[in-house]
């Protein structure tokens, strides 16, 4: 395996009684596709928003090049290199399209951005190349209200790409995509890769992980029940039973 970027060791996080995520230890590594998989609530999200400072972490460690990140701010990770996109998508709807995109690329806050007018025309030059490679440049100017689904989900993944991220942690980015949408969203993944892209990928369709991904953690009850790669992983008859919501009874 490549260069490893990003580490989380033993994180937890409950809410109330709900013991969300118990103890994730996850590796990611550059230029390779983790896929976490596992069944509704198993807490996939959870983790991803404990790494990106979305939420607290009861406790546990996470670090990116050896950096701890633990107690940092969404946008102090973010500054880390890290892009994250979310099942909901949370588009900003009545702005546009270039304008969505754009917004990606700022680096510092919305009402001052440094470097001038030179700084301007670099991000506005990567805002377009992210909008030629998700397909939406024709688009440019539509209200992000006004996309079709997969449009939508392609301008949350033009922002990853504008956001120049080598960490890039996607929710389900594939869900919904008709199989040429599917295709499309797959070379993308396969480009990023290319460049050395950390990625991580939450996702369902089984089928998309073992087209996309190098590697799967699977998570159950908030813990990594096993690692490795697609093939064994999906294999095991244990994990499938529980993926497929036909758990073993525990001994009472
Ligand atoms: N903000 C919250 N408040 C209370 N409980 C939460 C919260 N966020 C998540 N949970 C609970 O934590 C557990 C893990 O949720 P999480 O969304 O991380 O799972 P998931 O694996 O991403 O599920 P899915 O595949 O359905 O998206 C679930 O039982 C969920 O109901």
């Amino acid at each position: 395996m490549t260069q490893e970027v990003l580490r989380t060791e033993s994180l937890a996080r409950a809410f109330g009684g709900v013991q969300a995520v118990a103890g994730v230890s996850l590796s990611l590594y550059a230029g390779a596709v983790t896929a976490l998989v596992g069944p509704n609530g198993a807490g996939k999200t959870t983790t991803f928003n404990l790494i990106t400072g979305n939420l607290r972490a009861d406790s546990g460690t996470a670090q990116i090049r050896g950096k701890p990140i633990m107690g940092l701010k969404p946008w102090q990770v973010a500054r880390l290199g890290v892009a994250r996109s979310f099942q909901d998508l949370r588009l900003f709807t009545h702005m546009t399209v270039r304008e969505n995109v754009l917004a990606a690329t700022e680096t510092a806050s919305w009402f001052w951005q440094p470097g001038g007018r030179v700084a301007r025309r670099q991000r506005e030059t990567r805002a377009d190349a992210a909008l030629d490679a998700t397909g939406l440049t024709a688009l440019a100017d539509a209200r992000a209200v006004d996309l079709a689904y997969a449009e939508r989900k392609f301008l949350s993944m033009a922002r990853i790409l504008a956001a120049q991220a080598d960490i890039w942690l996607l929710d389900e980015p594939a869900s919904g995509l008709d199989l040429a949408s599917r295709i499309r969203f797959g070379q993308l993944l396969k480009d990023a890769q290319a460049r050395g892209v950390a990625i991580c990928l939450i996702e369902h369709n089984l089928d998309v992980v073992v087209e996309l991904s190098n590697r799967i953690a699977f998570l159950d009850q908030g813990k990594v029940l096993a690692e490795g790669d697609p093939q064994t992983i999906l294999k095991d008859p244990a994990l499938a039973a529980i993926y497929f919501g036909d758990r073993p009874q525990e001994a009472a």
